[in-house]
């Protein structure tokens, strides 16, 4: 055993934090940890202290007042708990702090995106995989997004969407038995619903030429050196006292912003590159570049979007003429 562990930097008995959602995906949380997933921790003498959660808020709960001496929180759910567990970090006393905790996903919700950003999309929803990175995962460094309404600042970590990709969930909880068909049955209905989405859009463009977008990716992926960043020093997690970052950029000051000219059908903004095991939705993206990946379709036709469909799961969406991304 000790061999696998000496060399790599890694801490052997990791104490963790579970958190398991009995309601996620086809609701298989439970019997998934316990059969498999447990049993692999508990063989790596890893220290466990699980927590079943029983209503929606209560990660958020947990995780705001966590202590910070855990060495992962592993949530056995889909990326709806560990919004909950970010936004817990994020109004913890200590927020910075609680974000050095890393977060280790077990894929048992629908969607799963942070899962197969991980692991990748052979092994997105391999639970025995993702049980293997909670013991000997490394840390890595990936951006979240700020995201301000009538106020509140809350914390995302994947995707925003406003228009026709945000009502792929809404609506179709009760065809959860479905797994993650259920968000093709909602951009089916978005599609033959086809509403415009009532938005101005202004954006603070870092670039928008996609070969350029696709080159940057290329030397970010021969530079292996900044795959495996080490975790942040005291020091930088205790700066500005400790407190989230303040914003960069504010609405009411949008000098140098680019304002969307058409009328628009939707808007998806995330890092990824999946959100789904059949959308790759920012294939350029990288997790730790500071930038907010966009994709903006104008109002144009069905056909347009059912074209643009095609090879989703591929990343094709991205280079359709008329999607505008930056
Ligand atoms: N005991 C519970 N009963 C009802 N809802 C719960 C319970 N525990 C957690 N939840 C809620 O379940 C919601 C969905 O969770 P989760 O993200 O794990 O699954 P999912 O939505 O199927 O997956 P994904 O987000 O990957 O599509 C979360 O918003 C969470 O608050």
């Amino acid at each position: 055993m000790h061999v696998c562990y000496e060399g790599f930097g890694i801490q052997r008995r990791r104490r963790l934090k579970i958190l398991v959602n009995p309601h996620g995906g086809v609701r298989r949380g439970v019997p998934v940890f316990v059969k498999t997933v447990e049993p692999i921790l508990r063989a790596a003498h890893c220290f466990l202290d699980i927590t079943y959660t029983e209503h929606n808020g209560h990660a958020y709960d947990i995780a705001k007042t966590l202590p910070l001496d855990y060495d992962a929180v592993v949530t056995v759910s889909g990326d709806g708990l560990i919004h909950e567990v970010m936004n817990g970090f994020s109004n913890h006393e200590q927020p910075r702090m609680a974000f050095r905790v890393p977060i280790a996903p077990i894929p048992t919700g629908s969607g799963n995106g942070l899962a197969l950003n991980l692991l990748g999309i052979e092994r997105g929803f391999d639970v025995t995989e993702a049980t293997l990175n909670v013991i000997k995962g490394k840390h890595m460094k990936v951006d979240v997004f700020s995201l301000t309404q009538k106020g509140k600042r809350t914390i995302s970590f994947m995707s925003q969407a406003l228009g026709l990709m945000a009502d792929l969930d809404i609506g179709t909880e009760h065809l959860r038995w479905m797994g993650d068909t259920r968000f093709m049955v909602g951009l089916m209905r978005g599609v033959i619903q086809f509403k415009p989405c009532p938005v101005h859009l202004s954006i603070k463009v870092a670039e928008e030429d996609k070969e350029k977008m696709v080159e940057m990716l290329r030397a970010h992926r021969c530079d292996n050196s900044s795959n495996i960043p080490n975790p942040p020093s005291n020091d930088q997690a205790n700066d500005t006292n400790g407190g989230l970052p303040p914003l960069t950029y504010s609405c009411e000051d949008t000098n140098g912003w680019t304002t969307f000219p058409e009328p628009i059908l939707y808007i998806y903004a995330g890092k990824g590159p999946y959100v789904g095991r059949d959308f790759m939705a920012f294939p350029v993206s990288l997790p730790d570049d500071g930038l907010i990946d966009v994709m903006a379709m104008p109002i144009s036709s069905r056909s347009d979007i059912l074209s643009s469909l095609g090879g989703a799961a591929k990343g094709d969406i991205f280079w359709h003429p008329k999607v505008r991304t930056s």
